[in-house]
């Protein structure tokens, strides 16, 4: 039940707290008994007359004294305890799910919605923590203190227990199913909510295209339409658990009445003393308690297997891109690439992206890979990350089969420049430095800069290599998101340099630069280059031209330009596009 199966080691590493813990909470609630049957003692004493003075009842005065004692300190202990255990249990199966997460592979990543991997890190944890610390107070409780008072409560007065014990329980199980019933109209007002927060969150990024298209108003009006669902959701709720708490709260004054009732009965009857009633009575406040504990724990508990179940579920997600047994650790690369009869299709589609492809990359080789949309070229550059598995003997690096090669030894080897471009917010400088495990060299840091013409920028900033990018900071333009990017690359100094896209977005001008610089430092170690324009190819040794995951053409620019008509009919496009361009900006 409680022992989630995958999570139950956590237990046993934490097992002596967790044990600790839950033997001080079952003395907390002996001794906690014990305070009503002191009262009695006095009560009756007083009555009968034995005890007439302070000093009478001095031990009794002691006794409470330790139990109050122990119950404070008690009770600070147990909380660390098991609620810290809760939270320890919480923090390793995160750092567990993350590491898993950063293992999987791409494909997951492209088939799985990022809102939804968020929600089992978020919600789905939350829920088996609260099992672990909460949920394990409630079941201790339940049945201990419920058992311990039961027996006190029976051995007062047999009938009474079974009078005021059989509503008390039946009262366990209706809030149980209230419980449940509010707990679905929680989750109606937890969906609000959260599609308000993404609705909201979606209009302030996208908050551009709505002036540009004047959409403020309709925003607004689908605003309060969801803001107004999120009410409604709201008020049912708090309805719901007005009535529900009005219900238990009728339900128990009545069994208390009844108590008091037939207590005053017996009483008057001679078969009960006063201070039996008042300890008795305390007795059943007490009892409360354990009974709601035990329906609150089913519900917590049947949240957290429901959310234990989902995090399995991930959990167990195999990454489908892995090193086979026995792979090279240690391997040193020159840079030479060979592809074979490459063809390739995605996991989840039929259809060949790649198709029958074969060349040849020399080590030092600056290389282009041209293409329109859609051709296949970040395909091609994804499978010689081994980003996706290809099939043996397609793909080679320096005559060693790449699948024969530790995807971490092949990597290690590479700088790459994905076509988005992604920077994390955080300092211009530890976005360049990603690679390194410490900090990036300063002189190294200027060096890479300047090659991917960033420097001047940088030094325009406020804080200069300080400055935060992203959410929290600075905005970059697309330009210099893609130059902070192929800084970063270079900052690895690799035998491969792959570059996806990653001059699109700078003027012609910037692109020559950074292409010269890439030149000069790339001496002797490959770079490839994939692009849309001519320019940025036409000068690099080869250039692969693909089209509809074929190759239909590979040579130099010279060459191409004399044999291959799609690139013939490329540079025509390009070059009049460029003229109406300039054209454009004379006029
Ligand atoms: N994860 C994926 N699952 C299935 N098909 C995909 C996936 N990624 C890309 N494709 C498809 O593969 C084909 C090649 O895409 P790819 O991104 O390699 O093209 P590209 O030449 O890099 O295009 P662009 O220049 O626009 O970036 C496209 O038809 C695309 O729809």
């Amino acid at each position: 039940m409680i022992l989630l199966k995958h999570f139950r080691h956590y237990y046993i590493k934490y097992g002596w707290s967790f044990l600790l813990g839950i033997l001080l909470l079952i003395g907390l609630d002996y001794f906690q008994l014990e305070i009503p049957r002191i009262f009695n003692q006095v009560i009756t004493g007083v009555e009968e007359g034995t005890v007439t003075q302070v000093g009478d009842i001095l031990n009794l005065i002691y006794y409470l004294i330790g139990i109050v004692i122990f119950m404070t300190v008690g009770r600070y202990l147990w909380r660390v305890l098991l609620f810290g255990n809760g939270r320890k249990v919480e923090t390793d199966i995160r750092l567990h799910m993350f590491e898993h997460a950063a293992k999987l592979s791409q494909n997951f990543y492209s088939n799985q919605k990022i809102g939804g991997l968020m929600s089992y890190f978020i919600n789905d944890l939350n829920s088996v923590k609260e099992l672990y610390g909460f949920g394990l107070l409630m079941l201790v409780d339940g049945l201990f203190l419920g058992a311990m008072v039961l027996i006190r409560m029976f051995s007062l007065n047999l009938v009474m227990t079974l009078y005021a014990g059989i509503p008390i329980l039946l009262m366990g199980v209706l809030v149980y199913f209230l419980n449940r019933k509010m707990q679905a109209k929680f989750k109606l007002r937890q969906e609000s909510f959260e599609q308000m927060s993404d609705f909201t969150q979606e209009s302030f990024t996208g908050i551009q295209v709505i002036k540009a298209y004047v959409r403020e108003a309709k925003e607004a009006i689908t605003f309060d339409r969801k803001s107004k669902k999120l009410y409604d959701t709201t008020m049912t709720h708090v309805k719901y658990s007005i009535v529900v708490n009005i219900i238990i709260d009728v339900m128990i004054t009545l069994v208390i009445l009844s108590v008091i009732v037939y207590g005053s009965i017996l009483i008057a009857q001679n078969e009960l003393k006063s201070g039996d009633l008042t300890e008795y009575i305390s007795y059943f406040f007490t009892l409360l308690w354990p009974v709601f504990a035990l329906s609150w724990f089913m519900m917590v508990n049947g949240q957290a297997q429901a959310s234990a179940k989902r995090i399995y579920g991930f959990l167990e997600t195999k990454p489908d891109v892995v090193d086979k047994p026995g792979v090279l650790e240690e391997v040193k690369l020159d840079g030479h690439i060979k592809v074979e009869n490459l063809n390739f299709n995605y996991p989840d589609s039929d259809e060949y992206v790649l198709k029958d492809m074969n060349f040849e990359i020399k080590a030092g080789e600056m290389v282009g890979i041209l293409g329109k949309t859609g051709s296949g070229k970040s395909t091609l550059v994804e499978l010689l990350l081994h980003v996706y598995q290809p099939k043996p003997n397609m793909i080679s690096y320096s005559g060693h089969d790449m699948t024969d090669i530790s995807i971490k030894a092949l990597r290690d080897h590479i700088g790459y420049v994905p076509q988005d471009n992604f920077l994390y917010s955080d300092t211009i400088r530890n976005n360049i430095g990603f690679s390194f495990k410490d900090q990036i060299d300063e002189d190294w840091l200027h060096e890479v800069s300047k090659l991917s013409d960033i420097y001047e920028n940088v030094m325009s900033f406020k804080e200069q290599y300080d400055t935060i990018l992203g959410e929290r900071g600075t905005t970059v333009s697309g330009g210099q998101k893609q130059r902070i990017s192929i800084a970063r690359a270079l900052a690895k100094d690799p035998t491969i340099l792959i570059l996806d896209d990653s001059v699109s977005a700078v003027d012609t001008k910037t692109e020559e630069a950074i292409i010269s610089n890439l030149r000069k430092i790339r001496k002797g170690r490959t770079t490839l280059m994939i692009a849309h324009r001519i320019s940025t190819v036409k000068n690099l040794d080869k250039i692969i031209l693909i089209e509809e995951g074929r190759i239909i053409g590979l040579g130099t620019h010279k060459e191409l330009l004399k044999t291959n008509p799609t690139y013939q009919e490329m540079v025509k496009l390009q070059t009049l596009e460029a003229l109406v361009e300039e054209g454009e900006q004379h006029a």
